[in-house]
Formats: C-alpha cells, sequence, structure tokens
C-alpha cells in the first residue's frame, strides 16, 4: 500500500506570525499523511502542532565549516521527520548535481528523515520529447540504492509547472508517474509537484500512480492547502 501523502513546501516565505497557519493546516489535516516544510527557522515554533515536518534540503555533511548551510542532524534536532532533496530551485540556484542530491538523500536517511526526492525536466528538455530520458537519469544518478518506500518519496515535479499556474494535464503525469512505478516498483509514493490548487487535485489524485501532492504557493494558507487536503483523502 502506498501512502497518501499531501507536502506543502514553504520554500523561502513565513515569519513567525505564520506558525498559525500552519496550527490551522494541523488542526483540519485528516484522512491522509500532512507534512509541512516550512524554512528552517520555522521548524521548532512548529514543532508542537502535531503535523508532520519537514526540512527543503539538507547537506551532505553532517556538521563542519560550510557557512549558511543545515544538516540533516540540525533539521531532526529541530522537529523534522522529512526532508525535501533535489528540487529544482536547489539544483537550478545552487548548482545541486544528481550525485549531490543522492548524498544528501543518504544524509537525510542517517538520521532517521524520510525523504522527498524531487524530479523534473524543463521546457526545453519536454518539448525536445527528452522527458523520460532526463527523469531516468535523474533517478539512475539521485536515488540511492538503498531507497525503500518507508525512507523515500518521489515527487515529479516539472520545472515548467512550478509556480507558474501551467499544471501538467493527467496525461502528462499518468506517462510520468506510470514509468516511474515501472522504475521504483509497488510500495513507493509518488508525488506530483507544480502549480497544485483545489481546482486540480482530484483529476490529478484519480490518477492510478499519483499519491500525493507537493504544494507550494497553495500550501501556505489553510484555506488553500486544506482543501487539497481533503481532495487526497477522499481519492
Ligand atoms: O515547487 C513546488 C513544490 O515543491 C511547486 O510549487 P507551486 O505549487 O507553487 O507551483
Amino acid at each position: 500500500m502506498t501512502r497518501k501523502i499531501a507536502a506543502g513546501n514553504w520554500k523561502m516565505n513565513g515569519l513567525r506570525a505564520s506558525v498559525e497557519e500552519a496550527r490551522a493546516i494541523a488542526s483540519g489535516a485528516d484522512g491522509c499523511t500532512v507534512v509541512i516544510c516550512p524554512p528552517a527557522t520555522l521548524l521548532v515554533p512548529m514543532s508542537a502542532l502535531g503535523v508532520a515536518l519537514g526540512g527543503q534540503y539538507c547537506h551532505a555533511s553532517t556538521s563542519g565549516a560550510h557557512t549558511g548551510d543545515i544538516s540533516a542532524p540540525m533539521l531532526a534536532d529541530a522537529g523534522a521527520t522529512w526532508c525535501i532533496t533535489g528540487h529544482s530551485e536547489r539544483r537550478a540556484d545552487h548548482g545541486e548535481s544528481d550525485a549531490d542530491v543522492r548524498a544528501q538523500t543518504e544524509a537525510a536517511w542517517s538520521v532517521g528523515l524520510t525523504a522527498i526526492l524531487c524530479l523534473g525536466e524543463t521546457l526545453a528538455q519536454r518539448e525536445a520529447g527528452e522527458t523520460l530520458d532526463v527523469l531516468r537519469s535523474q533517478m539512475d544518478g539521485s536515488l540511492p540504492s538503498g531507497a525503500t518506500p518507508d525512507n523515500t518519496v518521489i515527487a515529479y515535479e516539472p520545472v515548467w509547472a512550478i509556480g507558474t499556474g501551467k499544471v501538467a494535464t493527467p496525461d502528462q503525469v499518468a506517462e510520468v508517474h506510470d514509468a516511474l512505478r515501472a522504475r521504483v516498483g509497488p510500495g513507493f509514493s509518488l508525488l506530483y509537484g507544480g502549480s497544485v490548487k483545489a481546482g486540480n487535485a482530484a483529476d490529478l489524485f484519480a490518477l492510478d500512480n499519483v499519491d500525493g501532492a507537493l504544494v507550494g504557493g497553495a500550501s501556505l494558507a489553510a484555506a488553500d492547502f486544506l482543501p487539497i487536503v481533503k481532495a487526497l483523502a477522499e481519492s
């Protein structure tokens, strides 16, 4: 059985006042696993809300001279039980390679964090017909061999659908998720991410191999996120 997971990636958004929004999400979440990945500064203030928390990234090392970075043990110590790895914004903004993502994913596992490993093609790659090849190569390069359904969730996030309002069509998502399922086998939860909103969530969750979503903008407010959680719980 795959787990149904609604994960919110708050990215670089949220101040201490946003803890109240997370509290509202926590109290309304029902029927599936809900994870909030706030900025690291909000992990401790959110740690008593009763909702699962995740980091958005972790360094491959456990400690050391890496100014501005954060390690998996720090995330776990602050209350996280999950960690996003390989998000396309990290790959683009910080030059993270598949090898980096693989090492970060192993670092997350080493302290018991469940990794939400992100993959996705750019618009140019999709238009060149390279989508499945790109994803295969990202999987080969960034998914460590010790991955299990307990320690890893895969998130397909087409780069062109992130923050653009252009959600991938159900056919596009089904093609990729069916290929991912064939690659990883049963049990692994496969999330879709990229402009997921209340209005398109049910159609995505109706697909065979979509077990949830990794939501950006629409996870910041309970009024936007909870209808997505409900759609997943009812799928
Ligand atoms: O990148 C995403 C989640 O990790 C998706 O972001 P949006 O839902 O804002 O498109």
